[in-house]
């Protein structure tokens, strides 16, 4: 398998994208990391499968993008109108807007990572070349930090470059390049402190938000996206922030951020400025200019006023409402007042500004611009995702997560101290059940209790496990790991804890209440116990996959764990289950029944019980087929390995679920969404492409007649 074709991320954005990536060759500039011996370099080079012979600048550029979604009702929207603009090497290029303007759209058109019911037109080019985008190439921060809780900085960013750099590269190396990074993100004086979580204080905000971006400078992007990367900064963080990413540029890398309503200090370190209002340009070129072209356009910057909040306060049309709730109270000021803004409603100011632009020099240069850079055509370039084996992925991963769970009190430790508690209790109420008449049904409840609440207990690892997923997303998006190796590192990292807790209260509870001795019957409890435990976790795992919200994904687990035990043969024994449904197929999907079937037969077979006539026994075979209706002919061990083969049917449930998440899900959104344009175009009489764009009249004929041709 070459590199560019390991199992990297595609998300469902990548479908609707025309993006071609590409570099041209020629001198280095910043890309392959710094300090590395002539060895590491060479394994860099030829792991990323680069012509590193020079130059591997990404020059973006954008010619007429639109983006358009369809609604919830079918209605589509324009979010993004005509958009042209490009981004060299070597610039800071600052996104600004009011909120909704669609800064994050574009940064999502830019990056490949639209969603399912978004369509985009337009020409995207990296290096003068179309080719779709696969995620690794471009590095991109969004706007969540969503990082391991328990780790430090340093661990942190470490396992990213465990997780990525190539194995063949030297440690010493690779921990040059962690502590270069770290140094670059000015994170030395918080290396070793603990991100923080729920119980855990840990770094601040902008710290957090550093990391977020060190991780992803880490594999030396060309082209790196920011979502928002000062929001919630204090200023000063804001503007370290900032001044590291006009940093960054400086190294020959292409740096885009949206930024919300900057500094005047972080402001000036702007090098060019996309401004957007309702998903139009408002003003593109350089920053330093926009104060002038502002004034040109009739609405000057006010003395003593920040120019970036005087911009936004142009564009934001929010204002008009402001005003017209206002307007009563503040009547004297607003017609005392010689600012042009209020003589007249916002979205007069912004039709006037985008129509000014349209017709200004500034827009003609920055075409002009884009269609020189367009013009210079270079090779095309793989995806820069992990260039770590699998094997090491899967390790890395694996130690990560052993890591995470050891540390984390809420993931394995609270649970088990609260199922040693609860076992004790169990172990107290039925303490030496013995062989008396009425210890069958005694030993019948507690079996069912063990396996049907004790298991469900393991419900509480669920919020941990999200903030795993959320983590999961980040890094797949990015082209970190693949699914399979998330998988399994999460199967081997829960076993020793899970082991742990089973084996404890499998003991507790087997040896207080006194089943039925020997040490096979102590074995198979506690592996039965531990088979179960695991099942409900992968079960919680296939549910994570499908519903993100830990509140729902409990819910839904906490539904189907309720009705599994419902058809375990306990509550109703199992011939009188009914038949359709319940008894099949429902009791042979529920893992409680087999684990009762095993456990009964464990239990019970080789023990006399006492009967109400004295003198009489009762044997444990006759309790199990003529009482409990067990299969007495099948073989406990059996009924143990149906469960341990769920827990890999379930996991491997999770593996589909993600693939079709990225895969399927968005094709078939898609592909409903342009259904529905398309009906609803062709109902007003219009024709819609299959990129969902309307086309021109001569095209109509086609989608009235029924074909999907174009
Ligand atoms: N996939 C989508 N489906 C429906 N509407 C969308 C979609 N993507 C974006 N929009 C709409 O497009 C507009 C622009 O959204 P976008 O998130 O790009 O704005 P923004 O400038 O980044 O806002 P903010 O600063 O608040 O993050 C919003 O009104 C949003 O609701």
């Amino acid at each position: 398998m070459g590199y560019g074709e390991k199992e990297n991320t595609r998300s469902s954005a990548a479908n609707n994208t025309m993006m071609e990536i590409e570099a041209s060759k020629p001198a280095g500039n910043g890309l392959v990391p710094t300090g590395l011996s002539p060895l590491s370099e060479t394994l860099w080079r030829e792991k990323t499968d680069l012509e590193f012979v020079g130059d591997v600048s990404a020059r973006l550029t954008w010619k007429d993008l639109t983006v358009m979604v369809t609604l919830s009702n079918g209605e589509p929207q324009n979010v993004l109108e005509g958009l042209t603009g490009y981004a060299e090497p070597g610039t800071f290029t600052a996104l600004m807007g009011p909120s909704g303007s669609g800064k994050s759209t574009l940064l999502d058109a830019l990056s490949s990572r639209l969603a399912a019911n978004a369509f985009l037109s337009g020409a995207i080019l990296i290096n003068g070349r179309k080719r779709k985008l696969s995620f690794g190439t471009a590095a991109y921060v969004t706007q969540d930090d969503n990082l391991i809780g328990t780790l430090t900085v340093r661990e942190t960013i470490s396992y990213s470059a465990r997780l990525r750099l190539p194995d063949k590269m030297p440690w010493s190396e690779k921990r040059a390049l962690i502590e270069s990074t770290i140094i670059e993100m000015g994170l030395q004086d918080c290396a070793d402190t603990v991100i923080g979580n729920w119980h855990l204080r840990g770094i601040s905000g902008g710290e957090k938000r550093r990391v977020s971006i060190a991780l992803e400078i880490l594999m030396r992007p060309r082209l790196l996206f920011l979502d928002e990367p000062t929001s919630g900064l204090d200023s000063a963080s804001a503007f370290f922030v900032t001044q590291t990413l006009r940093g960054l540029s400086r190294d020959g890398r292409t740096v885009i951020a949206s930024i919300h309503q900057p500094s005047s200090e972080v402001f000036e370190l702007f090098d060019q400025l996309y401004l957007l209002s309702g998903g139009k340009t408002v003003y593109f070129g350089q920053a330093s200019e926009a104060y002038e072209f502002f004034a040109q356009a009739g609405f000057p910057c006010p003395a003593l006023r920040n120019p970036s909040d005087h911009f936004l306060r142009c564009i934001n049309s929010d204002f008009d409402k402001v005003k017209a709730t206002l307007k009563g109270s503040m009547k004297l000021r607003f017609e005392a007042s010689d600012d042009p803004l209020e003589k007249m409603t916002t979205a007069e100011a912004i039709r006037t500004l985008i129509d000014y632009y349209r017709t200004s020099q500034y827009c003609y240069t920055a075409r002009e611009k884009v269609e020189e850079i367009s013009k210079v055509k270079g090779t095309v370039l793989d995806s820069g995702g992990s260039q770590a084996s699998f094997l090491m992925q899967s390790f890395t991963l694996t130690k990560r997560s052993f890591v995470n769970m050891s540390r984390d009190f809420g993931y394995y430790w609270l649970r088990l101290v609260i199922y040693i508690v609860v076992t004790i209790c169990i172990g107290t109420i039925y303490l030496n059940v013995g062989t008396s008449y009425t210890s069958i049904l005694a030993r019948g409840s507690c079996a069912s209790f063990v396996f049907g609440f004790v298991t469900f207990m393991s419900i509480g690892g669920f919020p941990s496990f999200v903030e795993d997923m959320k983590v999961f997303q980040r890094e797949r998006l990015n082209g970190h790991y693949g699914v399979t190796s998330f998988v399994i590192s999460n199967t081997l990292s829960a076993m020793p804890f899970l082991i742990l807790i089973t084996f404890l209260a499998g003991t507790i509870c087997y040896f207080m209440v006194r089943l039925h001795p020997g040490f096979e019957h102590y074995i198979f409890f506690v592996l039965c116990l531990y088979a179960s435990v695991t099942v409900v976790e992968s079960l919680m795992m296939a549910i994570a996959s499908v519903v993100p919200n830990f509140l729902m994904g409990i819910i839904i687990g906490a539904g189907i764990q309720g009705i599994f035990m419902l058809v375990s043969g306990y509550f109703r024994l199992p011939n009188d289950i009914p038949k359709p449904v319940w008894r099949y197929p429902m009791s042979y999907i529920s893992f409680h029944f087999w684990a009762l079937q095993g456990q009964y037969q464990n239990d019970l077979r080789g023990l006399l019980f006492d009967s109400q006539t004295p003198g009489f026994k009762i044997p444990g075979e006759y309790i199990l087929e003529k009482i409990f209706q067990i299969d007495v002919h099948r073989s406990k061990w059996i009924d143990l390995s149906v469960i341990f083969s769920m827990i890999v049917v379930y996991r491997i449930i999770f593996l589909i679920m993600i693939k079709i998440n990225e895969d399927v899900t968005p094709w078939v959104r898609g592909y409903v969404a342009r259904r529905r344009m398309q009906q609803k175009n062709v109902s007003q009489n219009k024709t819609v492409a299959p990129d969902g764009l309307t086309q021109s009249p001569s095209l109509r004929a086609y989608v009235a007649t029924g074909t999907s041709k174009r």
